[in-house]
């Protein structure tokens, strides 16, 4: 079902529709959770409810929210749904085996939109702010690929079979989501086969097109260990 409004906001893209993939259909394995981790509980509402309400946010304009999970899980997210009375429209599918795969059965259903921007966003970043949202479809808007990204605050080190080696970290970035493209484009990244090893949407596109990095935010982490919900939850509570 259609979001009930027209992608009307003030940037100067107002007419370029959007939309948004949130991948959840991974099984939280390095949670080590009783259940996957995005329906773990957050300042008592489930880690994707918080997710999908970011991107439901009315200014951002976005016309369908594609939400994708584990096969076996659509009646536990139909419960919660009913649970914490949801009412913002989303369409569900079913996720693969890998991120790729999630993210191409995103795609599939949207398959009757010719062009427009696509954000790709994990379900387990429900931290995301409306602006670093943004800042990715007006950059993809320009660009055609953008993704939020941010630099690392430790020292690097590249690991060989001689020991380690320092890097220069300010030329690295640490990837987070959304990463945003025209719509089209993406597809054709993602009829590669050959690219369904990578975990992250910009990696796919890189043959294809420049991806522009635009500033993602420190807070946008994404809930991977235990430590990372008791981050988030203090996040939240501020
Ligand atoms: N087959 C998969 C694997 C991952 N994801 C989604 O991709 C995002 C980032 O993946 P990650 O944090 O690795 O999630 P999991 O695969 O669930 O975690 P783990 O690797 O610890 O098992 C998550 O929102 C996850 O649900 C997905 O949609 N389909
Ligand atoms: C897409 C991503 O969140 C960017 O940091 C990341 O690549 C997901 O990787 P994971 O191994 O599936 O956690």
């Amino acid at each position: 079902m259609a979001l009930p409004r027209p992608s009307i906001h003030s940037s100067t893209h107002s007419l370029i529709h959007r939309f948004a993939i949130l991948v959840a259909g991974g099984s939280g394995t390095r949670m080590g959770a009783d259940r996957p981790k995005q329906f773990l509980l957050l300042r008592g509402e489930p880690v994707l409810l918080h997710t999908l309400r970011r991107f439901a946010e009315p200014a951002l304009g976005v016309r369908e929210i594609v939400l994708v999970l584990p096969t076996d899980q659509f009646d536990t997210w139909q419960a919660l749904c009913a649970q914490f009375s949801v009412d913002i429209p989303h369409r569900l599918v079913v996720g693969g085996a890998t991120r790729w795969a999630s993210v191409k059965a995103g795609l599939a259903a949207l398959k009757e939109y010719p062009e427009g921007l696509v954000a790709v966003h994990d379900g387990v970043r429900p931290l995301v702010s409306r602006q670093v949202v943004e800042r990715t479809y007006a950059a993809a808007a320009t660009h055609a690929a953008a993704a939020a990204a941010v630099m690392p605050k430790d020292s690097v080190r590249l690991l060989s079979q001689h020991g380690s080696a320092a890097q220069n970290r300010s030329r690295l970035r640490l990837m987070q989501t959304p990463q945003t493209f025209e719509i089209d484009l993406l597809r054709r990244a993602y009829a590669m086969p050959e690219l369904a090893s990578f975990t992250d949407d910009a990696t796919v596109v890189d043959d294809l097109c420049r991806v522009q990095l635009v500033d993602g935010d420190y807070r946008n982490l994404k809930i991977t260990t235990p430590e990372d919900l008791v981050v988030a939850e203090a996040l939240l509570a501020r």
